[in-house]
């Protein structure tokens, strides 16, 4: 029998005591198509300057800027023109006083140029011979048009730091400069169980008494949104014995292990006798908060494992606050915690909160402002309003209820920014 006394933590302290057991996972290397959402274990610097060539940003005429220093309306000069130079090509010769070379944005400047005149302020011909010839109406900078070798970035920069998620952008300059394969750290491998005689998985008819296990795809979409590795080890029966034998042997094969129901103090919650044979010592068993209050939380030499509640609202709750910034931290994310904004709140919430309260809650943007609903029935044992969730909004216990037009906390649960505090 569970014991019925339990001390409800508050939430931020509930967190703090996860967070001591929080470990970096390993490194490993990764292609960079595949490197997307990762967290760089490694300095992405640059391998050679930007550009790596001095370059034309336009499609126009390459000449030395010294031979148009009289140049203008009324004295106009012609040059000419003795190659054509696309991008991906070099100019076969250095340029002499007098002549010009046609070069396309993106081609080196060749050798003896020193500015661009773009094609809309220049007009061509042929000389008597038949030549091709170009005429310019005015003087040219040194310099004037060209992207000057290394002025993007010199050779050697840190770029981007380890420690840094990997976005589009990073995947940019890791193709610039060459890396094929970078580190990054590794994804979290996480089990997950889900207890309860009364689950039926997702493919089985209905069955009288009987409930599908929808905890179980949740938490690995959760997790999957998280970016960590999940494996679902199955449905187990509410038995002590099987329970027991199943989460002592998974232990070992995975960095987090995450039961769902079985927490509470009824007659067949098992967890608590569980942790309790396998000498895991709980780090709490009551939170402050709704839903997810029985949410436990247990370690096994280092390494923790979730008793997420069964009802479904609770469950999802007790996994983002407890479960993400724990995976975020070991996959060497810097700011670990799901980002928090100020937002109006859209409609009254008229509940008294005894308790620290997160809401499951949209996200709208209404004439530039970040604006939160709750996002359907809001109890524990809820699974419809789960669907229109992004955010928690999160009401303070002692609180009388809010109105509509109150500024209210929201956490945003699929935002990638993260922050480092609570
Ligand atoms: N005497 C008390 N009873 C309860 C207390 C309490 O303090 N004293 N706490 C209540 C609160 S709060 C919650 S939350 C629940 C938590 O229950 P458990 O975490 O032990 O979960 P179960 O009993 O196994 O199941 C609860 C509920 O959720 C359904 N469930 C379970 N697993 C799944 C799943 N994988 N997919 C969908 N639904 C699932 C299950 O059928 C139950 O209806 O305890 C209260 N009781
Ligand atoms: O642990 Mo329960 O979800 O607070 O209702
Ligand atoms: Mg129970």
């Amino acid at each position: 029998m569970a014991h019925l006394h339990r001390t409800p933590l508050p939430v931020p302290e509930a967190v703090e005591r996860v967070m001591q057991y929080k470990r970096k996972g390993g490194v490993e290397r990764k292609h960079l198509h595949e490197s997307g959402g990762r967290v760089l274990a490694e300095n992405v610097s640059a391998t050679h300057a930007v550009p790596p060539f001095h370059k034309s940003p336009y499609d126009g005429f390459a000449l030395c800027s010294a031979d148009t220093k009289d140049l203008s309306r009324e004295n106009p000069g012609t040059f000419r023109v003795i190659e054509t130079v696309a991008a991906g090509h070099r100019a076969s010769r250095e340029l002499r006083p007098g002549e010009a070379v046609r070069i396309m944005t993106g081609a080196e400047i060749p050798q003896g140029a020193d500015c661009v005149a773009m094609f809309e302020i220049c007009t061509t011909g042929e000389d008597q011979t038949g030549h091709p010839v170009m005429t310019l109406k005015r003087r040219m900078d040194a310099w004037q048009n060209v992207i000057e070798k290394g002025s993007e970035t010199e050779q050697g920069e840190v770029l981007v730091p380890e420690g840094s998620k990997i976005n589009p952008g990073v995947q940019a300059l890791l193709a610039t400069f060459g890396y094929s394969e970078i580190s990054v750290y590794k994804k979290p491998l996480v089990g997950v169980f889900a207890t309860g005689t009364e689950l039926l998985e997702v493919d089985e008819p209905m069955e009288p008494g009987k409930i599908r296990n929808s905890n179980a795809s949740m938490i690995q979409a959760q997790l999957e949104r998280s970016g960590a590795a999940c494996t679902y080890l199955g449905k187990l029966d509410d038995d002590f014995d099987s329970c027991y034998e199943a989460v002592s042997s998974a232990l070992g094969d995975y960095d987090v292990l995450i039961t769902t129901g079985g927490v509470s103090v009824g007659d067949y919650d098992l967890m608590p006798d569980i942790y309790k044979k396998l000498g895991a010592e709980v780090l709490f068993n009551k939170v402050a908060m709704r839903p997810g209050s029985v949410t436990t939380v247990a370690e096994h030499h280092g390494k923790v494992l979730y008793g997420l509640s069964g009802n479904p609202s609770a469950c999802y709750v007790g996994y983002e606050l407890f479960a993400h910034p724990i995976l975020q931290h070991f996959m060497g994310n810097t700011r670990p915690y799901h980002t928090r904004v100020q937002a109006v709140l859209g409609q009254d919430f008229k509940k008294a909160n005894p308790f620290m309260r997160f809401v499951r809650g949209k996200l709208h943007y209404e004439e530039g402002m970040v604006v939160v609903y709750p996002a359907g029935m809001d109890k524990s044992a809820i699974v419809t309003s789960l669907a229109h969730t992004d955010v928690f909004i999160v009401l303070r216990g002692g609180t009388r209820g809010y109105s509509k037009g109150d500024m209210v906390e929201a956490v945003l649960l699929e935002d990638q920014t993260g922050q480092t505090q609570f």
